[in-house]
């Protein structure tokens, strides 16, 4: 069976994997983020020999995910010392003569849910991060939704809560869903690390509040099949069924569908791919740009 490699590449690390069609990741291993050519001639050199037919690349961003552009495959602007403008696709491009599928690390995991994970057999899903940062991706009718650039589903603007007072982090925007809602603004709120809070803290009222807010939004305007939460905040798995509640009270019945009225549960969940969302995501992206030379 033919292999593919893939890339996660996050904030703090790169994870880098070889796996099959059938989404089976054989092997991976986990590089820091430092400098880009650090971090990417470490990468390169994991993949050498690997006999790999096509690479995909799940990143961090922002990033240009417009083929036809000519900064297509780099980091753009980014408050991330180093790696600003950094040409990835042109780095690997060096080392490997093959097919490359390039996405955001978010749009790669929703690619991947709906292959093999939560939302396999749907046409669409979102996927939402909320770990350091807060990222979303899309799948909607089979595709990632780009655009201008791609979606920053963690910067939309939410109602606050009336009892917060914390100001939130973004840099750009304060308290935007970030601002407000990613792992760093639980601490910074609460003055603890947020898996010291208890299933009964405030805390996770104030998180549902904020997430569901951004669910309902994402729901309303691109009406997905399946929504998958993941990244590290969301290991508190109470969150789940406060923001199921808190999504059906926010809708009130107006998007009358089973899958939000009755089987919520069913609706919006964690990831099926777990901890391996982003890797197999961007094992999805070779698959698909192996496919797309053929
Ligand atoms: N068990 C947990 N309970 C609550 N919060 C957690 C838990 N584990 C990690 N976090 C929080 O999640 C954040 C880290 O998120 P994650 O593990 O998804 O890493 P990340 O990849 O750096 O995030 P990002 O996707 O934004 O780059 C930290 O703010 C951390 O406090
Ligand atoms: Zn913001």
């Amino acid at each position: 069976m033919a292999l593919y490699g893939a890339i996660e590449g996050g904030g703090t690390k790169f994870i880098c994997g070889v796996g099959n069609e059938e989404g089976a990741i054989l092997d991976f291993i986990s590089i820091p983020t430092t400098t880009p050519e650090e971090t990417l001639g470490q990468a390169m050199a994991y993949f050498a020999g690997k006999g790999i037919e096509a690479i995909g690349i799940g990143t961090f961003g922002p990033i240009d995910v417009n083929p036809s552009s000519p900064a297509y495959g780099s980091v753009t602007k980014t408050p991330k010392p180093h790696w600003s403008g950094y040409d990835l696709i042109g780095h690997v491009k060096k080392h490997l003569d093959l097919p490359i599928g390039f996405d955001t690390d978010v749009n790669a995991a929703a690619l991947g849910e709906t292959v093999w994970g939560a939302a396999k057999g749907l046409s669409s899903c979102l996927y939402l991060t909320i770990g350091t940062g807060i990222g979303g991706g899309a799948v909607v009718e089979g595709k990632m939704v780009h655009g201008l650039t791609h979606p920053e589903m963690g910067h939309i603007s939410v109602r606050r809560h009336p009892e917060d007072t914390y100001e939130g982090f973004c840099p750009f925007h304060s308290d935007c869903l970030e601002g407000l809602a990613a792992g760093p603004a639980v601490e910074k709120r609460w003055g603890k690390k947020a898996y010291e809070l208890d299933a009964s803290h405030d805390a996770w009222r104030f998180q549902s509040y904020y997430v569901a807010q951004a669910l309902v939004n994402y729901i309303l305007i691109l009406s997905p099949e399946k929504i998958i939460l993941g990244g590290g905040v969301m290991n508190q798995a109470h969150l789940f069924p406060l923001i199921r509640a808190e999504v059906q009270r926010l809708l009130n019945g107006y998007v009358y569908h089973p899958a939000v009225l009755e089987h919520i549960d069913d609706y919006i969940v964690k990831p099926g791919l777990g901890d391996k969302a982003g890797l197999s995501g961007a094992l999805a992206l070779a698959i698909r740009a192996a496919e797309q030379r053929k």
